[in-house]
């Protein structure tokens, strides 16, 4: 490991060389990143499960493969960019995508891998120079793409991956004069310290944050799917920042969902993620465990009721807690308001449209939101309501890496994806030519 101030240089001395190479040979590096990950999906995946604890399965079939993708979307999505032309009075406007220079990129351990190439990918093809500081709870797949990414080509210099903590090697990064960009995933907390270093250089910065996602569900929903979706929140341990983990149902239909949903929730599987039958692994260690086991006893403790769950594992040993489901919680409760970032979710119901938007849209985040509902109208009404970065309509987490991804709110500042993912990694130019502003042509 060499120290955050060195991988800055070396980001800075590469960057005239990598911004000057042909979109079409940066997309080709890019691709041949995309092989490299290809052919170490199995490493790839083993690798992740042994630092973050998320299911080998969806390593293997589901997230080694997107990483791969993140590659090869951003280095074809490069070579769509046009140089948009336009006339004024005569004059011709020019728009192009200029690099913008060496950018951070610190990302989170949840979903270290994938979270850290939407960042690499779209960074390293618009010209930029990238130092990456993975989390400290899982470094080690950030390694072994430097390992891949020097086997495909890439020159050196052009993608440094920087091992630390946060406070130490990350607010080194995120406070340096030379950096020309700061892409940030992870808590609420921590892009309040990275976003004052940023101001103090005038950094862009990008911020994808937490949230407190809703699912709505209205009496005329196919019951059955609502209840897989809010099953399904308890993904990854609960450990994802688009969790769906207010479950809002309406009250005519509240008692069967509940008996539906304790049903599901009973079948569930939880264990090693290593096996390819367990749904529910553990959570990434013993300080996230204690910290979600506090806001569930302290929920219990100010009356709500645990329908599902409501505890740890212990019979599994330290890491696991019990998928869980709190009812009777108050709507400015911690419990309802605060991000816990486990297999914990919340029930609370409703009578009117108005009064489920209003619980929607009553955190301090704004990231997703997932509706059930039979009724197109309705879904339409609702959704144009709702503050959220994306929402999800009798359906969760599918994916487009060519639509906007972000929160509003608390939950961030910026959109990835597509082109808007350019619009941040470059320095957009507008270039005005006079119509006769060539000697020769008199
Ligand atoms: N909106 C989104 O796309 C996502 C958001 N998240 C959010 O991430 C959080 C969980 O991830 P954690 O790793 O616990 O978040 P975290 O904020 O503790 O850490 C994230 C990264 O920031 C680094 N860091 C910590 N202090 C720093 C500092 N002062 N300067 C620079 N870097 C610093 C850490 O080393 C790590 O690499 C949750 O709140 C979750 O909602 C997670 C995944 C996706
Ligand atoms: O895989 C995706 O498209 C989104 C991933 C986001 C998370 O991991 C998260 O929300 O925590």
């Amino acid at each position: 490991m060499i120290s955050a101030p060195a991988d800055v240089a070396a980001a800075k001395a590469a960057f005239p060389g990598w911004a000057a190479t042909p979109r079409a040979e940066r997309a080709r590096l890019l691709h041949a990143i995309a092989d490299g990950v290809e052919r170490r999906v199995e490493e790839l995946a083993q690798v992740e499960t042994a630092d973050n604890g998320a299911l080998l399965r969806s390593h293997r079939r589901g997230v080694m493969p997107r990483v791969a993708h993140n590659f090869r979307f951003f280095a074809d999505w490069l070579l769509t960019l046009g140089h948009e032309d336009f006339e004024t009075r005569g004059h011709t406007n020019q728009v192009s995508w200029d690099p913008a220079g060496p950018c951070v990129l610190i990302t989170p351990w949840n979903a270290p891998l994938m979270l850290a190439t939407w960042k690499v990918a779209p960074a390293l093809a618009a010209g930029n120079t990238v130092v990456l500081k993975p989390a400290e709870w899982s470094p080690l797949t950030a390694s072994l793409l430097a390992d891949i990414a020097a086997g495909a080509g890439l020159p050196d210099g052009v993608l440094n991956v920087v091992q630390g903590l946060g406070g130490e090697a990350g607010a080194a990064l995120v406070s340096h004069p030379d950096v020309r960009r700061i892409s940030f995933t992870g808590s609420v907390p921590t892009a309040r310290h990275i976003a004052g270093a940023a101001a103090a250089n005038l950094t862009p910065v990008s911020l994808e944050l937490g949230g407190k996602s809703p699912l709505l569900v209205f009496a005329d929903a196919d019951l059955d799917l609502a209840v897989d979706l809010a099953v399904e929140q308890y993904d990854n341990a609960g450990q994802v920042c688009l969790a769906a983990t207010r479950l809002l149902v309406e009250s005519s239909v509240a008692e069967e969902f509940t008996r539906r949903f304790a049903a599901r929730a009973a079948e569930l599987v939880q264990g090693d993620p290593r096996e390819e039958a367990t749904d529910l692994g553990p959570t990434i260690h013993r300080r996230q465990l204690d910290k979600i086991d506090g806001f569930v006893r302290r929920a219990l403790d100010a009356g709500a009721r645990a329908v599902v769950g409501g505890g740890p594992d212990t019979a599994r040993g330290d890491l696991y807690y019990r998928p869980t489901l709190l009812a009777d919680v108050a709507q400015d409760s911690e419990i309802v308001q605060e991000e816990v970032f486990g297999p914990v979710l919340t029930l609370q119901t409703f009578d009117t449209e108005d009064e489920a938007v209003e619980l929607a849209n009553d955190t301090r985040f704004g990231l997703a939101a997932t509706l059930a509902t039979g009724d197109r109208e309705r879904a339409e009404r609702v959704t144009a309501r709702l503050a959220a970065g994306t929402v999800w309509v009798n359906c969760f987490f599918v994916r487009d890496l060519r639509a906007p991804f972000g929160g509003s709110r608390h939950s961030g500042i910026g959109r990835e994806g597509g082109t808007w993912s350019f619009d941040f990694y470059c320095d957009v130019k507008n270039t005005v030519t006079a119509p006769k502003g060539w000697r020769d042509h008199g």
